[in-house]
């Protein structure tokens, strides 16, 4: 299968006002396949947001590998662009104005002929609704026609970032259906966010992301229900106080020499976040399937 989007030690420390650095990124790996709903999961500052700026070439790497469909990126970008869709900041629209004026004008901006305004409306489910003024819309229909501005030249390639952030359970399936009719029509995506039961719904696959660090990959039904017997191998500077934190919790956890397997977990992510929210970092999250429980019996 062709990578659409393949990023390999990707490193970004920003500098700080007093001085100081701050590791976003330390060696995060990410690979997204052609035609997945792929999740981008991490709590809040983990480095979603600086990997998809990165990845845009709105924030210039410190070190690492990137490729958009193929080409290098960010050298490649400005060839590729016209391939990616991307909604990274959250776009402000004009309350006043339509759905459908709105489209028309990034339309005619971007070189896009018109007749694409009503295909998106059409795509995003807001054909009937293009007529009414933004300020009236839901948050769920901003979102949508947030996604129709990325729809309009045709991408193969759809980046949104927490697309799906504060919308209600009815949203969030809207945000489902869209995404999977955009995969069936060809198109990648990556949706990023912070809340697991977000990408389980929405997404196929998902990459986690821990501070700046890849801690799992793969299908979400393997990674966010686990495998297996819900075993996981976790590795983490401290083990001990890991074990405590996790044993407390509730969950059977075996003691290895530089790991821990931690059973019947239901949800993945909720360690890293458990275990992150005491200053303890994730560096290895992977559900244990048969062949990987023979390396983890050390
Ligand atoms: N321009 C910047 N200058 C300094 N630090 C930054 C900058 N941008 C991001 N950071 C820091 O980098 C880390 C990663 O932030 P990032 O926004 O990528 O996380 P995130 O996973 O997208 O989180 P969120 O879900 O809250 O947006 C955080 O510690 C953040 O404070």
């Amino acid at each position: 299968m062709t990578a659409v989007i393949q990023i390999e030690g990707l490193r970004k420390t920003f500098r700080t006002l007093r001085g100081g650095a701050r590791v976003a990124l330390n060696g995060f790996d990410m690979t997204v396949e052609a035609g997945q709903v792929h999740g981008f999961l991490g709590p809040n500052g983990s480095g979603k947001t600086t990997t998809l700026r990165t990845l845009l070439g709105l924030v210039r790497a410190d070190d690492g590998r990137m490729s958009i469909l193929g080409q290098p990126a960010p050298e490649a970008l400005p060839l590729i662009a016209p391939r990616v869709g991307a909604i990274v900041e959250s776009p402000a629209f004009f309350g006043n104005f339509t759905g459908r004026r709105t489209l028309r004008l990034l339309a005619r901006a971007g070189g896009v002929p018109e007749e694409r305004v009503d295909a998106v409306l059409t795509q995003v489910g807001l054909r009937d609704r293009g007529d009414e003024r933004v300020k009236a819309y839901s948050l769920g229909m901003k979102q949508r026609l947030a996604v129709a501005s990325a729809l309009l030249k045709q991408p193969e390639l759809l980046i949104l970032d927490e697309p799906a952030n504060g919308l209600d359970p009815a949203g969030i399936r809207e945000m489902r259906d869209l995404m999977r009719e955009l995969s069936a029509a060809g198109i990648t995506v990556l949706v990023s966010s912070h809340i697991l039961a977000e990408i389980q719904l929405i997404c196929d696959h998902v990459t986690i992301i821990s501070r700046g660090q890849r801690v799992a990959t793969g299908p979400v039904t393997a990674v966010l229900s686990g495998f297996d017997k819900g075993e996981y191998r976790v590795r983490v500077a401290d083990l001990d106080r890991a074990a405590d934190v996790l044993t407390n919790a509730g969950l059977p956890v075996t003691k290895h020499e530089e790991h821990l397997v931690v059973a019947d977990v239901g949800d993945s992510a909720w360690i890293a976040e458990q275990l992150g929210q005491r200053g303890m970092w994730v560096s290895e999250l992977t559900p244990l399937t048969p062949t990987s429980k023979a390396s983890s019996s050390s």
